[in-house]
């Protein structure tokens, strides 16, 4: 059977032994030298350059423990969510577990084939449209008999049901690590996904702060700077801005949402559009 281990790479049937490859080394900062290797998982199995499938022992079974982990990380943009799952993966990985990451294809700022923070660290990984794809795209028997940890971001964008029930079966049911990093709330403060739907079940639950791009303060929201009301907009630091909670009530969201009324109101008589960041004061953040 033919197993595609990723989309963008041609399904190869072999054994590989355990080599340095150009794929299976993420480019990380010269901080964190790595040795890594690909590794075959079986023939039947394909190709295991996919460089989020990597491991540092070859022919380790995987463990047959029936109860597994949930760890969550929530918090605003900028706050660290990618960065801290990203050292939870690399960890897992050096102390020779299976690991594979999963981010939502719905993120494509930086790049479709690695999770990446905003200070650039990369690491390969699954992008897909949900989560109920990935166990046949990655391979049932590898899935089965050889990940141990899987970490997933951007986890916000995926369904309700699939991303509760993708983690749920993974740790109570076939004994997988899951770390899960994500925004708890949207520009608005309200959930945000099914992010928190995953706290009941959860081993841990870390809330990560930044630091306030007014103030220097205690970044706990996002604020969007621009006018946009949708909930899903892809976007950066053009686009948001960690605050605290008085420069979101004062300064923030609060007074962007003051002045889209005025704006919307005398828009509708001028016909012009202007960028509510324009009408406010602008604040540049200290980064
Ligand atoms: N306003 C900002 N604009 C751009 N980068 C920022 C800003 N605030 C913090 N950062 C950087 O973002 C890094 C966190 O990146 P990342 O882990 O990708 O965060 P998250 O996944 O929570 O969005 C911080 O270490 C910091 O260097
Ligand atoms: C607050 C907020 C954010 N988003 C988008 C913007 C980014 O593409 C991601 C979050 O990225 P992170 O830096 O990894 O946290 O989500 C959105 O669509 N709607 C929002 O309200
Ligand atoms: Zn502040």
């Amino acid at each position: 059977m033919r197993t595609l281990i990723s989309p963008s790479l041609p399904p190869l049937f072999s054994l590989h032994f355990p080599k340095p490859s150009l794929f299976s080394r993420p480019l990380l900062t010269s901080r964190h030298p790595l040795t890594t290797s690909s590794f075959s998982l079986n023939k039947l199995s394909t190709n295991s350059h996919h460089p989020s499938v990597s491991n540092r022992k070859s022919h380790t079974e995987a463990s047959s423990n029936p109860s597994g982990e949930i760890h969550v990380v929530v918090g605003p943009m900028f706050s660290g969510k990618t960065t801290t799952l990203l050292r939870r993966i690399l960890s897992e990985r050096e102390s020779g577990k299976h690991v594979a990451v999963i981010k939502s294809d719905k993120d494509d700022r930086y790049s479709t084939e690695s999770i990446v923070t905003h200070d650039g660290e990369k690491f390969p990984c699954w992008s897909l449209p949900d989560l109920t794809s990935f166990k046949g795209r990655f391979g049932y028997d590898a899935y089965r008999n050889r990940l141990e940890v899987i970490g997933i971001d951007e986890a916000q964008f995926f369904g309700d049901e699939d991303l509760y029930e993708f983690c749920r079966v993974a740790a109570d049911e076939e004994g997988k690590t899951v770390i899960v990093a994500g925004l708890d709330g949207d520009f608005m403060r309200r959930r945000f996904g099914s992010v928190l739907d995953l706290v009941p079940v959860a081993d841990t639950v870390t809330k990560l702060a930044s630091r306030c791009g007014v103030c220097g303060g205690k970044g706990l929201f996002t604020l969007r700077k621009s006018g946009e009301r949708v909930r899903e907009l892809i976007g950066g630091a053009e686009v948001y801005m960690p605050v605290c909670r008085r420069h979101y009530v004062g300064g923030g969201q609060g007074v962007l949402e003051t002045a889209r009324g005025v704006l919307e109101s005398s828009t509708s008589q001028r016909n012009g559009t202007q960028d509510l960041a324009a009408a406010v004061t602008s604040v540049s953040p200290p980064f």
